[in-house]
């Protein structure tokens, strides 16, 4: 189980970080998650119109092993804002929820939003898309990447209520 926190109150404490170890993601996400408030270490696809990377990432374990017993990660997709082709749709979200992922963020489309709301997982993206993409095997893993400008890296701390996403060098709870 991950500690209860507040977007709003990591906010209070953090406003004044200057050292970039604290980032807040721009308010354009929408909620398409049956879980709505998710946290955890963060694990990163960059990736254009092609979700091989995706899928190869919510197919594998989604949980860290912490001292205080596994914890769900965050898979963060920088899917260059394209509004042209869906990331993750229904088997791709059921696949998240079954290997223990707490969320995922991603900065481009899904599609099976009635299927992704009732999958025991958090789901954040710009907008439903119905279409689905072309699997090339194309993208990179575990590479620091930009979500609407704010750079996001592996090992990070992602945490999403319902106020917004914030990022962290470190864990803040
Ligand atoms: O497989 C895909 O490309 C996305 C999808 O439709 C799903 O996850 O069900």
């Amino acid at each position: 189980m991950s500690s209860p926190f507040a977007t709003c109150d990591l906010c209070d404490a953090h406003k004044n970080d200057t050292s970039g170890d604290f980032r807040v993601l721009p308010p354009v996400f929408k909620d398409y998650g049956q879980v709505r408030k998710f946290s955890g270490p963060v694990v990163t696809v960059k990736c254009f119109e092609d979700n091989t990377l995706v899928k190869a990432a919510v197919d594998s374990p989604g949980t860290l092993d912490m001292p205080q017993g596994p914890v769900g990660k965050v898979l963060v997709v920088d899917g260059g804002a394209s509004l042209r082709r869906a990331l993750l749709g229904g088997n791709l979200g059921a696949a998240a929820a079954r290997n223990g992922w707490a969320g995922v963020v991603i900065d481009g489309c899904v599609r099976d939003t009635a299927e992704l709301a009732g999958h025991a997982v958090g789901v954040r993206a710009l907008a439903a898309m119905p279409l689905p993409t072309e699997k090339r095997n194309e993208g990179q893993s575990e590479v620091a990447v930009q979500i609407q400008g704010v750079w996001v890296r592996p090992g990070d701390w992602l945490y999403a209520d319902e106020d917004g996403i914030v990022v962290s060098a470190k864990p803040l709870v």
